[in-house]
């Protein structure tokens, strides 16, 4: 046993760049000290090697440690020295690995915080390892666009199996410490203090041959069912991956670890050279980066809007208003996060059923908790002390407007006032306030509670420490916050407005819903638009309609001719289906219909007929129309309306838009959202010549209508990046 006062005392300490060495006795630790998540640039792999070649040189050390200084292990390989020099630069992670597995003295990993990718791969190299309980550990290369390229595809099946290993890569999760020692991931989970803990294992296990310990030795345990295992993988990961390279290819490497280990290395480093030089790859690391990246928010429209100086009230305390589908998903969200909520509906049933939802929803562990911190009322005055208060009621100005006065009437002056509106104006709202400099649009994603988007509107009159609160309360719930101005529709309800009127645009000209979902789902999307509409509910956009005086109840407004609006093409295909009470999946028919209890959509007999009478009707001739052209047709629209934000103000940078796409509307990830896809993927100047030719066809759509930024960029041949600021990417 390691004597914990001796421990300070022995140790002598000598640094490398980023690997330090100190020495207990005959053990060597090596601590990566590169903050703030320790990893792998090229100073760290160096000081490893330096390290490592040192403890072998020194015929006094007989053991060595490796962990990670400050909040973890290494999280894996510096994904922003991806294609750039230093990545190339030996040693390489590879080699720095090798280094360990075939060391003679034996080496310990000894984990806290997250042993993520190159990180855990370095773990597994390892001979020994130890784990405090609430370490983590995994390979989530593939949400990169990667695989674990540093042995991960051939040591993990060696320890749990290809079944498992399949499971674990291609989702990317992460284990806790106590489930990897049940896998054999782990060797000893240890309480109390790591470096002390760790340096004693080391010393206990002097002396041992390491030839058993080296998991490259191994067999994977179900080599015998590898075809059979990966066959069944295959249409699972196929399905799920909706386009997306990585996981399949990860497939194929943890099917190479039944080969002997350096064959089996060799196929996992052809397949990572493979994704390496993908476009996906990229596009992943961009939508990582972009979702830390947009936490250092600010705006055009003033310079104090800016997360390095706008700070934030302390909210304790949050009313919700509404128990709703939506109020009920918020309230959710906040009291896992440990805030206290006044819940308040004034229709008595609703809230009820909004009560069992809550109690229904959380966890079994911690409900009696996180319930103690929910108080419900119908009495707004139970509001009056609360820090800050999140509307949430249904989607109609003069509602809104009314509960904003009586919020304003009755809450302490300092609380911000919030709407989760999903378009309407936050300046109207502010207006029936007197404090507009503290109201703010909230717009959260159903479900509240799983969604991770939540589109914070900055109003003409929301102050900065208003918008730094509510960009808080987004981190303090667990959200990925998006800071945009305010526009009907907002961001990503305004972008998707072209998007559905193209997609319905389609089915006058001979596709039916099913040939739209099918195109946009195959480019990645987990549901088409038609889908979609239906889940959500058709009416949502009908009364959205009616609202704007597009349409009515009974049909066109008097004197409209039925195909325009305000000189606008307009296709009211999905008001008749409204008007026949078909309002989606709740009402067992919309686009398509439903078996009781079912969610799957079929395809309805009634809806083709109704589409081929009104083709009849106004003279459409039904023609093929090809997968590629339903996804240019609706998602060129769609980038189109987020160039003319960017134009606008609206959103600050091209990363905001990508964002909301990826965390509200389930844009494929693999893509890197809208305006990354534009750029990188397809070219801006082909997007602008496709909307040309598409506009030339359709000269009445007014979203094909080229935006004047996007047609600027092309002609000074400009950048995305180039337009946003506060930008590392
Ligand atoms: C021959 C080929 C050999 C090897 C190939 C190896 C492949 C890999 O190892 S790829 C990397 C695999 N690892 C990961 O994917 C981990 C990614 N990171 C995370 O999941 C999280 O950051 C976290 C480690 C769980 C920590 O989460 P949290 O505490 O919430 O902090 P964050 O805000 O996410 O991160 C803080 C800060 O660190 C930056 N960062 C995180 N990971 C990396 C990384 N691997 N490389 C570079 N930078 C990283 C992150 O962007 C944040 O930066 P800010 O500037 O503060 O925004």
């Amino acid at each position: 046993m390691v004597n914990t006062m001796t421990l300070t005392w022995e140790a002598t300490r000598e640094f490398a760049v980023m690997a330090e060495y100190s020495t207990y006795g005959s053990v060597v630790v090596l601590q990566v000290n590169n903050p703030p998540v320790n990893s792998f640039s090229y100073h760290v792999r160096q000081g490893l090697v330096d390290g490592l070649e040192k403890a072998q040189r020194d015929p006094a050390i007989r053991s060595i440690v490796i962990m990670g200084k400050g909040r973890t292990f290494p999280a894996g390989a510096d994904v922003r020295e991806f294609g750039t020099a230093s990545a190339g630069m030996m040693p390489d992670l590879l080699s720095v690995l090798a280094a360990v597995d075939t060391s003679p003295k034996p080496v310990v990993s000894a984990i806290h915080g997250t042993a993520l990718g190159g990180g855990f791969e370095l773990a597994l190299a390892s001979h020994y390892r130890l784990a405090v309980p609430s370490a983590r550990v995994g390979l989530p290369e593939v949400h990169l666009g990667i695989l674990p390229g540093a042995g991960g595809t051939q040591r993990l099946p060696r320890v749990v199996g290809v079944k498992t290993a399949i499971q674990m890569i291609t989702t990317g999760q992460h284990i806790k410490a106590q489930q990897a020692l049940s896998l054999g991931l782990v060797d000893k989970i240890v309480q109390g203090d790591l470096l002390k803990e760790a340096v004693s294992f080391a010393r206990s296990i002097e002396g041992r041959p390491v030839e058993d310990r080296r998991i490259s030795q191994k067999t994977v345990p179900d080599a015998e069912k590898v075809g059979e295992v990966v066959d069944a993988a295959r249409k699972t990961i196929i399905r799920r991956a909706r386009g997306a390279i990585a996981p399949m290819t990860c497939v194929q490497a943890i099917q190479a670890s039944v080969l002997p280990f350096d064959v089996g290395m060799q196929r996992e480093r052809e397949l990572m050279a493979f994704l390496m030089t993908s476009w996906q790859a990229p596009a992943q690391q961009y939508a990582f980066f972009s979702e830390r990246e947009v936490r250092r928010w600010s705006h055009p429209r003033d310079k104090r809007v800016n997360f390095k100086t706008a700070k934030p009230r302390v909210i304790k305390s949050v009313g919700v208003v509404g128990a709703g589908t939506m109020g009920v998903g918020i309230t959710i969200s906040l009291l896992q996060a440990g805030l206290k909520v006044v819940l308040l509906e004034v229709n008595k049933k609703q809230l009820d059923r909004g009560i069992t939802t809550i109690q229904k929803t959380l966890s079994q562990k911690s409900a009696s908790q996180r319930m103690s911190l929910l108080t419900t009322t119908m009495d707004y005055s139970a509001l009056s002390d609360v820090d800050m208060v999140i509307e949430a009621v249904f989607e109609s100005m003069r509602l809104k407007k009314e509960v904003f006065k009586k919020l304003d009437s009755i809450t302490k002056p300092q609380a911000i006032l919030a709407s989760n509106t999903s378009g309407l104006d936050i300046d109207k709202i502010a207006a029936v306030t007197k404090r507009p400099d503290k109201v703010v649009g909230t717009h959260f994603f159903a479900p509240a509670n799983i969604m991770r988007l939540l589109e914070n509107i900055l109003g003409k009159h929301t102050s900065a420490e208003t918008i730094a609160t509510a960009m808080q309360l987004g981190t303090t719930i667990g959200k990925v916050g998006v800071l945009v101005g305010n526009c009907p529709g907002f961001v990503g309800n305004r972008m998707l407005g072209p998007y559905v009127t193209e997609a319905v645009f389609l089915l006058e000209e001979g596709a039916d819903p099913q040939d739209v979902d099918k195109a946009i789902e195959e480019f990645g999307f987990a549901m088409g638009p038609f889908r979609m509409g239906d889940l959500s509910g058709l009416d949502i956009g009908w009364r959205g309609r009616i609202e704007k005086g597009l349409t009515t109840e009974q049909g066109p407004p008097p004197a409209t001719p039925p195909l325009y609006r305000r000189g606008n093409r307009y296709c009211p295909l999905a008001d008749m289906l409204c008007m026949q009470g078909r309002l989606g999946q709740k009402t067992g028919a919309g686009w398509y219909r439903y078996e009781p209890g079912s969610r799957a959509a079929l395809p309805d007999p009634v809806v083709q007929q109704m589409i081929r009478e009104y083709r009849q009707e106004h003279g459409f001739k039904k023609r093929t129309i090809s997968s590629q052209e339903i996804v240019e047709r609706c998602l060129y629209p769609l980038i189109n309306e987020g160039f003319h934000i960017l134009d606008e103000g609206i959103a600050a940078r091209s990363m905001d838009i990508d964002v909301t796409y990826l965390f509200g509307y389930g844009w494929p990830r693999h893509t890197g959202g809208p305006m990354y896809y534009a750029e990188k993927v397809v070219g801006l100047e082909k997007i602008l010549r496709s909307l040309e030719s598409y506009q030339a066809q359709y000269p009445d759509h007014h979203y094909l209508q080229p935006s004047p930024l996007l047609r600027d960029m092309v002609a000074k041949g400009t950048s995305l990046a180039a337009l946003g600021t506060d930008s590392k990417l």
